[in-house]
């Protein structure tokens, strides 16, 4: 089973779109093109990109979410090198390879029998892939910044973080969405609630669930393990003004930030921004890069993942990649 595509210098450099005179980040991005010798590696963060959509379409989604890492990518390598970019407190990894996964997808029928089922099978070992990769890379000690992709690779995040620390860490989602769902066919609605089943994730705060979209089966699940699991409502925050957007912060730190924990920020949970479950009304560009910002220098933060976005379902296609680059450069900065 082959992981990783590991990408060359070429691949990076042929990204950059040269200007006389500038450095553009891609021109000093380093890549690792194996597994031995990570450790020694100087860079902190690591970059790594889920190319598939397979766990959306099994959540009865939009397609999309395959082409988030390369428009990405391209545009991360287009910033400006700088004394404030810090390109050298990264490196590239390159792909989880779902070429087998996305080709197998493609020949199946929206109109077969299980045809969600199926997708299931294929997201299980996309799940093996990511979680195995994640294993390595933090067992190298390096936080890995990942991009997918859709939210079902939550679930390999936690899996590969449990595996190398060996013990289940906490979780804190920036989210529209729990993805606590039924413990059905995987998907991209139950990352969470599979690691939590299986043990790899330990305390779990959503921070921002939209009120509309989560089902009072869910609400009744979170609320059978209150010790463990909370959240705080969008509308709480940015609607009735409940709790402000900092006190909601804080209140997540005290109930993930004390232990070891992964960071995770859905796409669909800012205003207008492309993805499966695009909203018109949610956090701006500029709350999510505070809250990434923030909460991803806490010491006991282990790994960063910034899913859910569809370029082509936004209003504004180069918005996504833009946005997630802002968010990885938030990160190393
Ligand atoms: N990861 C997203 N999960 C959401 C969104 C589903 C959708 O695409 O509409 C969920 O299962 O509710």
């Amino acid at each position: 089973m082959k992981l990783v595509k590991f990408y060359t210098q070429e691949d990076i450099r042929a990204l950059v779109n040269k200007r006389r005179g500038e450095l553009k980040f891609g021109e000093g991005l380093s890549v690792v093109s194996n597994w031995s010798g990570l450790t020694e590696r100087p860079e902190k963060y690591v970059l790594l990109g889920i190319p598939e959509d397979i766990g959306v379409r099994a959540n009865y989604g939009n397609p999309g979410t395959a082409l988030a890492w390369m428009d990405a990518l391209k545009v991360l390598c287009n910033i400006q090198q700088n004394h404030y970019t810090h390109v050298e407190r990264i490196m590239v990894l390159g792909e989880i390879d779902c070429d087998d996964e996305m080709r197998s997808a493609s020949r199946l029928s929206s109109k077969e029998e299980n045809y969600s089922e199926k997708l299931g099978k294929l997201v299980s070992a996309i799940d093996n892939k990511v979680s195995n990769t994640i294993q390595r890379v933090v067992e190298a000690g390096k936080f890995p910044i990942v991009i997918g992709g859709g939210h079902n690779n939550s679930y390999g995040n936690l899996k590969g973080c449990y595996n190398a620390l060996q013990k289940p860490v906490n979780c804190l989602n920036f989210d529209a969405h729990t993805d606590f769902r039924a413990l059905e066919h995987r998907h991209s609605g139950n990352g969470f609630s599979y690691a939590f089943e299986e043990g790899y994730l330990a305390n779990y705060f959503t921070f921002g669930l939209h009120r509309n979209y989560t089902s009072q089966a869910v609400l009744e699940r979170l609320q059978l393990h209150v010790q463990r699991i909370q959240f705080e409502l969008f509308e709480d925050i940015e609607v009735n003004k409940k709790i402000s957007f900092s006190d909601a912060a804080h209140k997540a730190e005290a109930f993930i930030c004390n232990d070891t924990f992964g960071l995770e920020l859905d796409l669909d949970a800012i205003e207008d921004m492309g993805s499966s479950a695009m909203t018109p009304g949610g956090f701006s560009i500029t709350e999510a890069r505070r809250f990434i910002s923030y909460f991803s220098k806490n010491p006991n933060c282990v790994y960063l993942h910034i899913c859910e976005g569809a370029p082509t379902l936004g209003n504004f296609k180069t918005q996504v990649g833009k946005t997630i680059s802002f968010l990885i450069s938030d990160v190393i900065a």
